[in-house]
């Protein structure tokens, strides 16, 4: 199997720019060590996933690169600059997509653009880029609530894009969809991501998903959530489920996976 892997926790970004800077990072709530010492580049344009079980902190680091908590200890730089909290360079999804549902398709992706005083012939302009974009063009007058699970979610991708972030940050952002429709928005985020190039940060508990979508694999463990382990799959888009690597690269995961899930005494 060839795959890069590494229990060394800070991995470099090679001859890449160094996007995300995560410096011994902790985080505790209360008498809680969410996170210890984490420390992580992420290379400029890469695909990250944080894969884990439950509680090791996968969101609360996202939540960290995301500006809307502030780690405990250490420091997280995005460009060179430390992050003090959410800005437009940064694009989030969430697993419950998180629309108004007041708002048609069209008038939620056009909110960020509403918001940077666009003209609203632009708003409208890149609204509509952004839902075809995701394969919604012809439901831009729709409201959130006559829209299916995975159309919302592609709203909420729309919605995202339309600031034109740099870096995309996704919580589970199919978790909450049936595995057909999930693995169809995967094959959409993946082609997405080779037109635009963002950097992603995609937390995910699916190790299949995180095999399908990532460059880089950060397998977080658990008490306290640090890094465990980086595997970078070399394995040719579009990546097969069914091909020798992926299963066996899927049953090393599962492996590192199931040890942390033990750890907490749950199964
Ligand atoms: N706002 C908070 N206040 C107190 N404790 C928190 C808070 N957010 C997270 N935690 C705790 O921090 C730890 C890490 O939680 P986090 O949600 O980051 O894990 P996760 O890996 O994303 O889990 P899941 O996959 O279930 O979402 C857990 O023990 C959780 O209970």
């Amino acid at each position: 199997m060839d795959i890069a892997s590494t229990a060394d926790p800070v991995a470099a970004t090679g001859d890449r720019l160094t996007k995300i800077s995560i410096q011994g990072v902790g985080k505790v709530f209360g008498d809680n060590i969410a996170l210890a010492k984490v420390d992580l580049d992420l290379a400029e344009n890469s695909f990250t996933c944080l894969l884990g079980p439950s509680g090791c902190g996968k969101s609360t680091l996202l939540n960290m690169i995301a500006g809307f908590a502030k780690p405990s200890s250490g420091q997280i730089l995005v460009d060179g600059k430390p992050v003090t909290g959410p800005g437009a360079d940064r694009g989030v999804v969430f697993q419950e997509y998180a629309l108004f549902p007041w708002r048609t398709a069209l008038e939620n992706v056009a909110f960020g653009p509403m918001l940077k005083r666009r003209g609203r012939a632009e708003q409208r302009e890149i609204a509509m880029h952004h839902l075809a974009k995701v394969g919604l063009a012809g439901h831009e007058h729709k409201y959130p609530g006559n829209l299916s699970g995975g159309m919302k979610q592609r709203v909420a991708i729309a919605r995202a894009l339309a600031n034109d972030p740099t870096v995309l940050l996704m919580d589970e952002p199919f978790g909450a969809l049936d595995a057909q429709t999930r693995e169809v928005l995967q094959e959409e985020m993946l082609r997405i991501w080779e037109q635009d190039r963002k950097t992603v940060v995609f937390v995910t508990h699916s190790i299949s998903e995180a095999i399908f979508l990532a460059d880089r694999i950060v397998v977080m463990g658990t008490r306290p959530g640090s890094v465990k382990e980086i595997v970078d799959p070399d394995l040719p888009h579009p990546r097969e489920r069914t091909e020798r690597e992926f299963i066996a690269l899927e049953r090393h995961l599962k492996h590192l996976v199931r040890a942390e899930v033990q750890k907490l005494g749950v199964i």
